[in-house]
This record gives structure tokens, C-alpha cells and sequence, in this order.
């Protein structure tokens, strides 16, 4: 089942240490079949090493393990949420990449301090809000998901325009139309996070991309029709 998905889906996994992403067995990368409405992820606690296509499991909507002989990621529960509540998307990465941890941990989003960010993050990458003991306690992985939602939904951020988050104290989730080009965002956003940092060490006072900015870079990139097409969603 979903051979060639499984396929895409190891593959996208195999990115996230080739871009050093990741440490051990940390991070993965999910992709989902909308017309099945079944997702891949990476198995839980493997070394990317070790992965091949016959070892990603396929979970269905209600989380549940439909082919696969090992436990899917204990992130699971999030990358569901995500499917569920952002309807363009068909792929989901979840790392450790330094740099997008350290704005996570520090409870910052990651402004948009120039063009290369703004070439793919429409916007700044946010922040969620920390979560309460509850939340952890309960059903982390789930509640993570929630959470995300909620940020985007509290700040009217458009998960199509802004395709990643950095969950508060934990690290980066980026998506895309596929499980490639949620790594390629996974890996501009560790890129950005970096510069952005450096920039703002440069410079304190550094004015970043407002709106208007952002909304010229967009017209310039993608076009009128593009552009006013998204403003009239
Ligand atoms: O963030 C975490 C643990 O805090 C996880 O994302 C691990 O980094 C990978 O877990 P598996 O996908 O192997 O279950």
C-alpha cells in the first residue's frame, strides 16, 4: 500500500541528516495521500541509517497504524493535527535544527529580516505561546498540534504563506505541498534562523520587513494574479 509514497517519504527522511537537520534519531517527515486519506511518517526511534521504504508506517486519519510494523514517530499526533486543520498540505517535517531551536526555546518568532527569508515565509515565522503544565502532562504530542493551530489562528497567519512554526520551547515544524518541499522549508528556516540572528547581533536597531514590504516582495516573486488572488482568499 502507498508504495510510492513510502518511497517519497524515506527519502524526504534521509534529507533531514544530509542537511544536518538533525542529531540521532531526532526530527521527521510525514507525507499524506488526500485522496486515500491515509499518511507515511518515519518509525519511531530509528536511525536514519537504518530506514527504508518498507519500514515508514501508514497511519489513517484517526491516528490509527493501518501498515507497518513499527510505532510510528511519537510525533505523530501532531503531524495529524496538521493534516486535519491545513488542507493544502501533504507533507510535514519536524527537527532539531539548532538555530530554529534556539529562537524556539528563547520564546521568539523569527522576523523577516530580508529577502531570503521572505522568498518563503511570507511573513515572520511564529512563535507558540508556552504550554501549560496540563497540556504537557496530557497528551503532548497532540496538544502541539493544537497549539500550532490556535497560533495561526489567534495571529490570522496563513499556513500556505508562513509554512513553518517554532513550538515554545521545543523546536521547528514546517510543511509543504509534499514531504521535499516541507524539508527544502525546514532547511531555509534553519538557514534564515541563522542569519537572522547574526543580523540582529550586527545590528540591534535593524528595521525588519513590514507588511508592505513583505507584500512587494510577494507581487515581485509571484505576480498580480498570484498576489491578488491570496489577498482575495
Ligand atoms: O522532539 C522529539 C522528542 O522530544 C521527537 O521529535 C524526536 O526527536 C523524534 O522522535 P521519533 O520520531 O523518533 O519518535
Amino acid at each position: 500500500m502507498l508504495e510510492d509514497l513510502k518511497k517519497e517519504v524515506y527519502e524526504a527522511n534521509m534529507l533531514l541528516p544530509k542537511y544536518n537537520l538533525v542529531t540521532f534519531t531526532w526530527g521527521n517527515v510525514s507525507g499524506i495521500d488526500r485522496e486515500k486519506n491515509l499518511f507515511v511518517i518515519k518509525p519511531s526511534g530509528v536511525d536514519y541509517d537504518r530506514l527504508s521504504p518498507e519500514k515508514m508506517v501508514v497511519v489513517d486519519l484517526k491516528g490509527q497504524v493501518v501498515e507497518g510494523e513499527l510505532n510510528p514517530s511519537s510525533d505523530t499526533p501532531t503531524h495529524l493535527v496538521l493534516y486535519k486543520n491545513f488542507p493544502d498540505i501533504k507533507g510535514v517535517v519536524h527537527t532539531h535544527s539548532p538555530w530554529a531551536v534556539s529562537f524556539a526555546q528563547a520564546g521568539l518568532d523569527i522576523p523577516a529580516a530580508g529577502t531570503t527569508h521572505a522568498d518563503t515565509f511570507y511573513g515572520p515565522v511564529p512563535v507558540s505561546r508556552p504550554m501549560t503544565e496540563a497540556e504537557v502532562v496530557e497528551a503532548y504530542e497532540k496538544q502541539t498540534g493544537d497549539v500550532i493551530v490556535e497560533t495561526f489562528i489567534k495571529r490570522q497567519i496563513d499556513p500556505n504563506q508562513v509554512p513553518a512554526v517554532l513550538v515554545n520551547d521545543h523546536g521547528p515544524f514546517t510543511w509543504g505541498k509534499s514531504a521535499d518541499e516541507a524539508v527544502h522549508n525546514a532547511v531555509v528556516l534553519e538557514e534564515v534562523a541563522k542569519m537572522t540572528y547574526h543580523t540582529l547581533q550586527l545590528n540591534p536597531h535593524k528595521v525588519v520587513m513590514d507588511q508592505f514590504l513583505l507584500d512587494k516582495h510577494f507581487l515581485r516573486k509571484h505576480g498580480a494574479n498570484a498576489y491578488y488572488g491570496q489577498k482575495n482568499k
